[in-house]
């Protein structure tokens, strides 16, 4: 039995399913979970002292590559002043100041814990702001697991089943409204038909929680105008998408502006951490100036904002973007060309340094039912033969891919040289 196995046995006795947050679980692609004990660079290294090539990534935020030497010194440097104080600090008046200047739609922002923290707090901002109550969301789009988000959602609720969880009363379900991904024509109805009950759009620009769906062309510039004409409040959940698919995140991809915008991943640098901003005029509505209460004791921790603002200088050095789109697009035509060669039917889609791998037969991915419509089992057996080969992909069909800086030509070598048996072996 190897040490992942005895590890799983006995982490099912005091953890539910033996796992701290249900993707981690194997569930849907079979098997036994990877424990790791360490990573470094473009590697993860299993208790087995099995070393794999990472495209998780911890699920976004290791866009420099895991353990880099200048995140570490950050970390290590903070360490000697203390873990946490409750208090404020320079570090994330800084970081702060970092975010707002990377991302002009930004003016005031607000630091939390965790996405889902931010977007919870995002929603209770604009139902506070517009004095409205109901919200509108798009099916496969997850924005982490509080109450009136965990509707119709993805990640890891897609891949479990559960995409309306039990536990969610009724009654806040009763104002999520919940759209197709990518319909314009259905937000624009829902709106004119709801008539000024509807407090926000709440959307992942790029849906990486149903495993990287691009936007169609206008459908966020449609957004906008919609939210303008019907007093809407536009939330952009770049939780996956900031700092990664470009500098100033899919808004700048895109030229669409937010009212607020969510972040979290990257911006701690590997630390737990999340934020939410946007427009002076609704942050001004947050408690202590005004009204809408949201908290958070380790909010803003000077350990986290170490990391995070380490890890946000050596992304903003030139170039930085180019090449992380460059080493995707190299993997993602590399696979293509493999699967092409063997005829198994197989698309990808990309946004910078984010991919989806979908076994369809269809070559342009839309909509859920595009994303959700993909060969499921012939993915579980890729994603086994990958890994048997040293290559670590996200256990579910339902979650985007993600490189980092530390993934070069070794990486890509050893990546494509893998998938030339997987696919031959499908
Ligand atoms: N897609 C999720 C977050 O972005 C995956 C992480 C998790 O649920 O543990």
């Amino acid at each position: 039995m190897s040490r992942s196995q005895s590890l799983f046995q006995r982490a099912q006795q005091h953890i539910p399913g033996g796992v701290n947050s249900p993707v981690r679980a194997f569930k849907s692609v079979g098997g036994t979970p990877l424990f790791f004990k360490h990573a470094e660079g473009a590697y993860v290294i299993d208790e087995d002292d099995k070393r794999y090539v990472d495209y998780v990534g911890s699920w976004g935020p290791m866009i420099l590559g895991h353990s880099h030497p200048q995140v570490l010194a950050a970390v290590r440097s903070q360490l000697e002043h203390g873990l946490s104080y409750g208090a404020p600090t320079a570090l994330e008046v800084e970081m702060a100041d970092l975010l707002c200047s990377l991302v002009p739609s930004l003016d005031m922002v607000r630091m939390v814990n965790s996405g889902t923290e931010a977007t919870m707090s995002a929603i209770r901002l604009a139902r506070g702001y517009t004095g409205r109550d109901s919200i509108i969301k798009f099916e496969g789009c997850y924005h982490g697991h509080s109450d009136s988000l965990l509707v119709k959602a993805g990640s890891g609720a897609l891949t479990f089943g559960v995409p309306n969880s039990p536990g969610v009363p009724q009654a806040f379900a009763r104002h999520t409204l919940t759209l197709p991904f990518n319909d314009l024509a259905a937000v624009e109805r829902t709106l004119d038909e709801t008539r000024e009950q509807v407090a926000c759009i709440i959307v992942e620009p790029i849906a990486g929680n149903m495993n990287c769906v691009p936007p169609a062309p206008g459908f966020l510039q449609g957004l906008r105008e919609a939210c303008d004409k019907h007093g809407v409040v536009l939330i952009f959940d770049e939780v996956m998408t900031g700092f990664r698919v470009a500098l100033g995140g899919a808004q700048a991809l895109y030229g669409v502006t937010p009212d607020l915008s969510t972040f979290g991943k990257i911006i701690g640098g590997g630390m737990p951490v999340g934020a939410f901003g946007g427009k002076r005029e609704i942050m001004q509505q947050i408690s202590p100036l005004g009204p809408v209460y949201q908290a958070g004791t380790l909010s803003g921790n000077p350990l986290a904002m170490a990391a995070g603002l380490a890890t946000l200088r050596l992304i903003t050095e030139s170039g930085f973007h180019q090449r992380l789109t460059d080493f995707t697009t190299a993997l993602l035509r590399g696979l293509q060309a493999l699967a092409d060669a063997t005829g198994v039917p197989f698309t990808t889609t990309q946004a910078g340094g984010m991919f989806g791998l979908f076994f369809s037969e269809q070559r342009e991915i839309r909509s859920f039912a595009d994303a959700t419509g993909c060969n499921l089992e012939r993915f579980n057996r890729f994603f086994h033969q990958m890994l048997q080969s040293g290559v670590y992909l996200a256990p579910s069909a339902f979650e985007a891919g993600f490189t980092s800086a530390a993934h070069g030509d070794t990486e890509l070598t050893l990546t494509l040289d893998a998938a030339k048996q997987a696919f031959a072996a499908l």
